[in-house]
C-alpha cells in the first residue's frame, strides 16, 4: 500500500528517460517501475507528462526578514515551486540583519519554518568582521559561507579582504563547509565607476564598461589560488565569462575543488538587451556580448558547469527605476524560470533532460549536502516538477508568484510547462494554485562528498 502513486509518466532519472509508476511511502520514494501493482491513498495520473526532480536553487535572495518588501519567503518559495522548485539556498544577504552569525541564522530559520512552500537551506556570510563566529554558524546549520570580493551594495554585509578571504576559507576547511564567492575585482570595478561617474557618466552603457570581464576573471583566479593554497572548497557563483569557467575548469581538472554556477540571465540576455531593456536586466556581474553567451552554453554541453542557479535578488519597484543606472538596484528577479530556460534554450543547444536535471537539482543537491534531494531514486524525496514538455506558452505578468510583478522574462515564449509540483508526496503546486498551507522544513548540510580527483 502506498500513499501516493505517480503513474505512467516519462520519468528522468541520470541514466535516461523511461515510462514509469512512483511509488511513494511517507514523503519517499520507494519504488521506480512500470505498472507498480498495490494500492495507493493518492494517485496522480502522469501520462503525457514529464517527471523530473525538483529544481534546487543554491542562490537566492528572499531577503526576509527586514527586506520582506522587497521579496519574502512566502512569495518567493511560491515563486520556486510555480517553477518545478522544490529546495532553496537562501543567500545571507540582502535579509536585514544579515546571516553572520548563529542567532541571525536561527532568526532566519524561524521566519522560514512555517512559511516556506519549499525545504529550504541558509547561507552565512564571511564578511571582514565574522571569522570568529563562523564554527557557531556552521553548528546552527549554515550550508556554507558566502563572500563578496567586490562591494555587496549593501554597508552592513563588508567584504572580507585578502588576509580575511585566505584564514576563512582556512576555517571553512576545518569546518567542511564550502566557501561561495561572488567574483569581481573590487578596485577596478569600484575604481572605474567612480571615475566615470567623475565624468558624468549615469546610463547603462556605462555602467557596463564599469565592470569588464577581466574584474571577474582576475577576482577567480585569485579565488582559486587561495582555495588551492588553504584545500578549501569553494562554488563560484554567478559566473559570466567563458574565460572565467575556463580558468576554474582548468584548476578543477588539477585538483582544486571547486563547483561553477551560471545563472538563466547570462544564457538568455545579452549587455545590448541589458541597454534595450534598462533596470529589469541590471545585475552584477552585468551582462555579456553574445559571444560570452555562446561561451557559457559551450560550456554547460562540455559538463564544465556545475550548477544553475536563479540568483533572484529583486527589489522593490521605486529602486528599480531612476535616471542614473549606478544607483539603481542590481539584481535579477528570475526564480520562476530557471527549468523554463533551460528546457526551452538548453533543448535547443544539445541538452539532454537528464543533463537539465543534474544542473538544476542533482549537483546542487550532492555538492551541498542535502541528503534525499534532488534525484529520482528509491530512498530519495519524493520532491517532483511535473512538466508538459511541449507546451508552448508565453510568459505573462499575470504567472508571477513574485511579490512584485517585475521579471525579464515576461513576453517570452517557452516550451515546457510546469505544471504540478510535489514536495515528500504532497502537491504544493498545481496549474497556478497552491492547495496547501505550507511545509518546507529547514535542510541542515551532510557531510560533503570528497571530489573525485580528475
Ligand atoms: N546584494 C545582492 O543581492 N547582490 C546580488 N546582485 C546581483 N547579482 O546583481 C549578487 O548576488 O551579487
Ligand atoms: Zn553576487
Ligand atoms: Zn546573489
Amino acid at each position: 500500500m502506498y500513499d501516493l502513486l505517480v503513474r505512467g509518466g516519462q520519468v528522468v532519472r541520470e541514466g535516461g528517460v523511461e515510462t514509469a509508476d512512483l511509488g511513494v511511502v511517507e514523503g519517499r520514494i520507494v519504488e521506480i517501475a512500470p505498472e507498480l501493482t498495490g494500492g495507493a491513498r493518492e494517485e496522480i495520473d502522469a501520462r503525457g507528462l514529464h517527471v523530473f526532480p525538483g529544481a534546487v536553487d543554491i542562490h537566492v535572495h528572499f531577503n526576509e526578514p527586514g527586506r520582506t518588501e522587497w521579496e519574502g519567503i512566502d512569495t518567493g518559495s511560491r515563486a520556486l515551486a510555480a517553477g518545478g522548485g522544490t529546495v532553496f539556498a537562501d543567500m545571507p544577504l540582502n535579509s536585514a540583519p544579515p546571516v553572520i552569525d548563529a542567532a541571525t541564522l536561527d532568526a532566519k530559520r524561524q521566519v522560514a519554518e512555517g512559511q516556506s512552500y519549499t525545504d529550504f537551506a541558509l547561507w552565512g556570510g564571511l564578511t571582514s568582521g565574522n571569522l570568529a563566529w563562523l564554527p557557531d554558524l556552521a553548528e546552527a546549520g549554515a550550508v556554507g559561507f558566502k563572500a563578496f570580493m567586490s562591494n555587496s551594495g549593501l554597508a552592513e554585509f563588508t567584504s572580507p579582504d585578502d588576509l580575511t578571504l585566505y584564514e576563512g576559507m582556512k576555517v571553512a576547511r576545518e569546518l567542511d563547509r564550502i566557501v561561495a564567492l561572488h567574483a569581481e575585482n573590487d578596485s577596478i570595478t569600484g575604481g572605474l565607476a567612480v571615475r566615470i561617474r567623475a565624468e558624468g557618466g549615469s546610463s547603462c552603457a556605462d555602467y557596463l564598461r564599469s565592470r569588464p570581464a577581466i574584474a571577474e576573471v582576475e577576482a577567480v583566479g585569485r579565488a582559486l589560488l587561495l582555495a588551492e593554497e588553504t584545500g578549501a572548497k569553494i562554488h563560484l557563483v554567478h559566473l559570466s565569462t567563458g574565460r572565467a569557467v575556463a580558468l576554474a575548469a582548468e584548476a578543477r581538472a588539477r585538483g582544486v575543488d571547486v563547483s561553477i554556477e551560471t545563472c538563466p540571465h547570462y544564457l538568455s540576455f545579452t549587455g545590448e538587451d541589458m541597454e534595450r531593456l534598462g533596470a529589469v536586466l541590471k545585475c552584477a556581474p552585468p551582462l555579456r556580448p553574445q559571444r560570452e553567451v555562446d561561451a557559457l552554453w559551450s560550456a554547460i554541453c562540455e559538463g564544465l558547469i556545475d550548477t544553475i542557479g536563479s540568483d533572484h535578488s529583486p527589489s522593490s519597484l521605486d529602486l528599480k527605476t531612476g535616471e542614473d543606472f549606478f544607483s539603481i538596484w542590481g539584481g535579477i528577479a528570475g526564480v520562476q524560470s530557471t527549468l523554463s530556460v533551460l528546457l526551452t534554450e538548453g533543448r535547443e543547444r544539445g541538452l539532454s533532460l537528464p543533463d537539465i536535471a543534474r544542473l538544476c537539482a542533482r549537483t546542487p543537491a550532492e555538492r551541498f549536502g542535502l541528503a534525499g534531494k534532488g534525484r529520482l531514486d528509491p530512498g530519495a524525496d519524493a520532491d517532483l516538477a511535473l512538466v508538459a514538455l511541449d507546451t508552448e506558452w508565453v510568459h505573462t505578468q499575470d504567472d508571477l508568484h513574485t511579490r512584485w510583478k517585475f521579471s525579464p522574462y515576461v513576453g517570452r515564449t517557452f516550451r515546457g510547462q510546469v505544471r504540478r509540483t510535489l514536495l515528500r508526496g504532497q502537491t504544493v503546486y498545481q496549474d497556478g494554485h497552491f492547495p496547501h498551507p505550507p511545509q518546507g522544513r529547514f535542510l541542515r548540510p551532510a557531510p560533503i562528498p570528497q571530489e573525485e580527483t580528475a
